[in-house]
C-alpha cells in the first residue's frame, strides 16, 4: 500500500545542513495499522510529510497504492492527496465553522454536490458519535471530541490511507484509548491503512501491527510489535519498551551469591509468551519433568492489540544438567528465552 523508498531529506538554514530522514524505506501493507517511534528530532514529522508531499523529499520516492506520490504535478498530487486522510496533534479543525461545516469542508473542495455531502457528514458524524455535536463549535469540544471531529473529516472522502501524526499526543490516557479503539473499528471496519507516528509506546502496543522505530534520521528496526516486545534488537527499541513493560530486575536479585560448596546453580532468564503460550502452563510442566525449581521474581501479563502477551522473570535452581533441560524445553514448546546472568 505504502512504499518508501531510499527516501532522505535534507533542510538547508542558513548556517546548517540537517539531514532529517537518511535514506529510509518502508513497505506497508494494504489493511495494516502502521507505528514510526522515535524521540522528538528522529524524523517522524518529516517522515510523514514526505509520505503526502507536504515536504518534498531531496532523493527517494514514495509510492501509494501504485501511484509513485513523488512524481506527480501539482494538479494530479491535489487529486491523489484526496484519498490521503490526515489527523493532527492540535486537531487543526476550523474555529468559525461548527462540526458539520468542518466535516463538509473537503467535500466542498473535491465538488462534492450538496446533497450528497450533508448525508455523507451525517454518516461520519454517527460513526465517530457526535451526531448530536453537529452545530457545535470547536471551543465548545473536548479534545477527544475534537479529535473525533477530526478523524470524521480526515475519513470524509473515503480515503485509502489515514495518517496520523501524534493524533493522541494532546490528550488524557482515557481519551487516548477511546480514539485509539476507534482508530482501530474503522481499521477493522473499512480495511483501512493506517500510518501513524507517536513517541509513545503505548500507542503502538495499544494499536499496531508492525511498527519502525525511527533513530537519529534513520530506520534501526522494524517488525511486528509482538516480536520488537518480545525481543527487541536496538537499544533504542529496549528503551521505549521499558517504559510501557519494566524489563529490569532489581541489582539485589542478581547479585545474591551462589552456595560455592554444591552443584547445584542458578540461572535468572526472562520468558515471553505470545498468543496461545500465554495459555499453556509450560513453567509448571518444566519444573515437574527436570525436577527444577523456579522462582519468580517478576511477572506481568498485558495485551499487544488483539494478542495476550506476558513477561516473567524467573530463577531456576537445579544441577547444570537439570536447568539446561529445562530451558530447551522452554525453547522447544516455543517460548522465547532470554538468559539473563548466572549467579
Ligand atoms: N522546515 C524545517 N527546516 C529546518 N529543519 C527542520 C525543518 N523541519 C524539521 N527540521 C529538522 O529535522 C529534524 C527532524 O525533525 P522532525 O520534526 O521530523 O522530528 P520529529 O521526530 O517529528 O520530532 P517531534 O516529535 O519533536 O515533532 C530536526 O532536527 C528538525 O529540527
Amino acid at each position: 500500500m505504502i512504499e518508501v523508498n531510499n527516501l532522505t531529506k535534507i533542510f538547508y538554514t542558513p548556517s546548517q545542513k540537517i539531514v532529517a530522514l537518511d535514506d529510509v524505506s518502508l513497505y506497508v501493507e494494504k489493511g495494516e495499522i502502521f507505528g514510526i517511534i522515535g524521540l522528538s528530532g528522529a524524523g517522524k514529522s518529516t517522515l510523514i510529510r514526505c509520505i503526502n508531499m507536504l515536504e518534498k523529499p531531496t532523493k527517494g520516492s514514495v509510492v501509494i497504492d501504485g501511484i509513485e506520490i513523488t512524481a506527480l504535478e501539482p494538479q494530479e498530487l491535489r487529486s491523489a492527496r484526496q484519498k490521503i486522510g490526515m489527523i493532527f496533534q492540535h486537531f487543526n479543525l476550523l474555529s468559525s465553522r461548527n462540526v458539520f461545516d468542518n466535516v463538509i469542508f473537503p467535500l466542498e473542495i473535491a465538488g462534492v454536490p450538496r446533497k450528497n455531502a450533508s448525508k455523507r457528514v451525517e454518516e461520519l458524524l454517527d460513526l465517530v458519535g457526535l451526531t448530536d455535536r453537529a452545530n457545535s463549535y470547536p471551543s465548545q469540544l473536548s479534545g477527544g471530541q475534537k479529535q473525533r471531529v477530526g478523524i470524521a473529516r480526515a475519513l470524509a472522502n473515503s480515503p485509502k490511507l489515514l495518517l496520523s501524526d501524534e493524533a493522541t499526543s494532546a490528550l488524557d490516557p482515557q481519551t487516548t484509548r477511546s480514539i485509539l479503539d476507534l482508530l482501530k473499528d474503522i481499521n477493522r471496519r473499512f480495511n483501512l491503512t493506517i500510518l501513524l507516528i507517536t513517541h509513545d509506546m503505548n500507542v503502538i502496543k495499544e494499536t499496531c501491527d508492525r511498527v519502525a522505530v525511527i533513530d537519529d534520521s534513520r530506520i534501526v528496526e522494524v517488525g511486528r510489535v509482538i516480536d520488537i516486545f518480545s525481543n527487541p534488537q536496538t537499544a533504542t527499541s529496549r528503551s521505549f519498551i521499558s517504559n510501557v513493560i519494566n524489563r529490569e530486575i532489581p541489582d539485589q536479585l542478581l547479585q545474591r551469591p551462589a552456595d560455592q560448596t554444591s552443584d547445584i546453580i542458578k540461572r535468572v532468564i526472562r520468558v515471553s509468551f505470545i498468543g496461545e503460550s500465554a495459555g499453556k502452563p509450560l513453567i509448571s510442566s518444566m519444573i515437574k519433568k527436570f525436577d527444577v525449581d523456579a522462582n519468580i521474581l517478576y511477572g506481568n501479563i498485558d495485551r499487544i492489540k488483539d494478542t495476550p502477551f506476558g513477561y516473567l522473570t524467573l530463577e531456576l535452581t537445579g544441577t547444570p544438567d537439570q536447568v539446561a533441560e529445562g530451558l530447551d524445553y522452554l525453547n522447544e514448546h516455543g517460548l522465547e528465552v532470554e538468559g539473563i546472568e548466572d549467579v
